[in-house]
């Protein structure tokens, strides 16, 4: 087991604890294969280990021979992450803001329905370009300056019911089969709802999206996340509102906000509450500020999962030969399998990284950390999931089996029942991979032969 998981599969437990993991056999057999083949995994990350114990070069990561793949390598171009391939293959989204990926033109209509008259654009187009580039700042508190203006149209229950339901079937349009949207409630009273009156529009939206992607032919499952604003005192009150709301459409709690002097410590109460009631949250942090926010979420709060943790590479030390030594931070999050809710594009807005090729995913993927990808805000970054992959396609070659690794590893990381999860996987994920992946078998004859004959000239 421990191989496979050096593998990058890491779906042992479902193989030995559930009939139903038979049925992927064949497709992990094939992506192991493919992943042994690209030099995308192997023990080679293993040595990589605490800082002052003994430590080893790490091997070329994936992408090495996607690259050979797109120019040609017989075989193994059935792997390769076209465009379409990449919007068709199912996705997993764990960390999205509900009130950071708003259509434009919704924003305009809702805005002018409710009387909202502070925003910077109302034609639909430009209002998305200054989205974008306001929160093209380099800081994290710029960055949130922009959700004052969706927010400020997001008071009503009809108007969380429509943004609702538009989140759920743009994420389905875009081939995500299971989504987490987080979103504060303490941020839609203004008009006098009730934080529960939130809470149910929002749900609302979302069964309501399903339904109607459903309607389309697509197939999506979104669950909320209750977020608490680190800024403000009301933790404890959101954190049970995410309990009382549980089965019921919210599968988890969030803190967020402005990182640096709003340490996770404050929110302590929230959190001792929520671990007592045997329910799941993540923490934003090691985003805009360091290691001492990583440390915090988990070792003081107890986070399941870390929003962002990019920073977790400053823990991280890769000698000119190689050879890369892991922090004892970092160290225990990869020994933990803590999942990284990776934002990359909303990372090289708020400056915690320069580029997507500099951007520690590559690395963290390599060294088989708990990589998950995610949008943060695709209204304020421009994005969607099939944009974040391409960016990774782009920069470090990533082929089809990347994307299914990191999907499989998003979907081990979300908050829903374990066998829900592994159904997911097993009878969504790796079947919608597997399928791609056979497209070559099937390509319509030439209609001559793609050798000359030797008798030919
Ligand atoms: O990337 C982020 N870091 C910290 N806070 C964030 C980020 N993206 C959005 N938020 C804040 C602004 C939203 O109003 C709030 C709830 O979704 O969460
Ligand atoms: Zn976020």
């Amino acid at each position: 087991m421990q191989n496979e998981n050096e593998h990058g599969n890491e779906n042992s437990p479902h193989q030995h604890e559930h009939p139903a993991a038979q049925v992927a056999d064949t497709a992990v057999a094939a992506r192991t294969a493919a992943a042994q083949d690209s030099g995308a995994s192997g023990p080679a990350a293993a040595g990589a280990t605490a800082r002052g114990a003994s430590s080893q070069a790490t091997q070329p990561g994936p992408g090495a021979s996607a690259r050979g793949a797109a120019t040609g390598g017989a075989g193994s171009s059935r792997a390769v992450a076209t465009p379409d391939r990449i919007k068709r293959a199912p996705k997993v989204l764990l960390h999205d803001h509900l009130d950071g990926g708003l259509r434009p033109a919704t924003i305009v209509e809702l805005a002018r329905e409710n009387g909202y008259d502070g925003l910077p654009e109302t034609d639909p187009a430009k209002l998305g370009v200054w989205f974008r580039e306001a929160a093209d700042s380099g800081s994290l508190p710029r960055y949130l300056e922009t959700f004052a203006h969706t927010c400020a149209v997001m008071q009503t229950r009809d108007a969380l019911v429509r943004v609702a339901s538009e989140c759920a079937r743009d994420l389905a349009a875009d081939g995500v089969v299971y989504a987490e949207i987080r979103y504060a409630p303490e941020q839609h009273l203004e008009d006098g709802l009730t934080l529960e009156e939130v809470v149910e529009a929002v749900n609302e939206g979302f069964r309501d999206g399903e339904r109607r992607a459903a309607e389309a032919g697509f197939r999506i499952r979104v669950g909320a996340l209750l977020t608490a604003m680190r800024h403000a005192a009301r933790s404890l009150e959101i954190a049970e509102l995410a309990n009382r709301y549980r089965d019921l459409g919210v599968v988890g709690f969030d803190i967020a906000g402005a990182e640096a002097g709003f340490p996770p410590t404050r929110h302590l109460d929230a959190f001792e509450y929520l671990k007592r009631e045997n329910n799941h949250f993540t923490i934003h942090a090691g985003e805009a500020f360091g290691l001492p926010s990583i440390w915090q979420a988990l070792q003081w709060c107890g986070a399941d999962r870390l929003g962002h943790g990019v920073r977790l590479i400053d823990d991280i030390e890769v000698a000119e030969d190689g050879t890369v030594t892991l922090g004892r931070l970092a160290a225990y999050v990869r020994d933990k399998r803590v999942p990284l809710e990776l934002c990359p594009t909303s990372n090289l807005q708020t400056g915690a990284a320069a580029s997507y090729r500099e951007h520690p995913i590559g690395l963290l993927r390599r060294l088989h950390f708990r990589v998950t990808l995610n949008t943060d805000n695709r209204l304020m970054s421009g994005t969607d999931m099939s944009s974040e992959f391409g960016h990774l396609v782009d920069a470090f070659g990533y082929t089809l089996d990347d994307m299914e690794w990191i999907t499989v590893n998003s979907m081990k990381s979300a908050f829903i029942p374990f066998d829900e999860r592994l159904a997911m996987i097993n009878d969504v994920i790796k079947p919608g991979y597997a399928e791609l992946k056979a497209e070559w078998l099937f390509r319509p004859a030439t209609g001559r032969p793609a050798v000359a004959s030797p008798s030919a000239g």
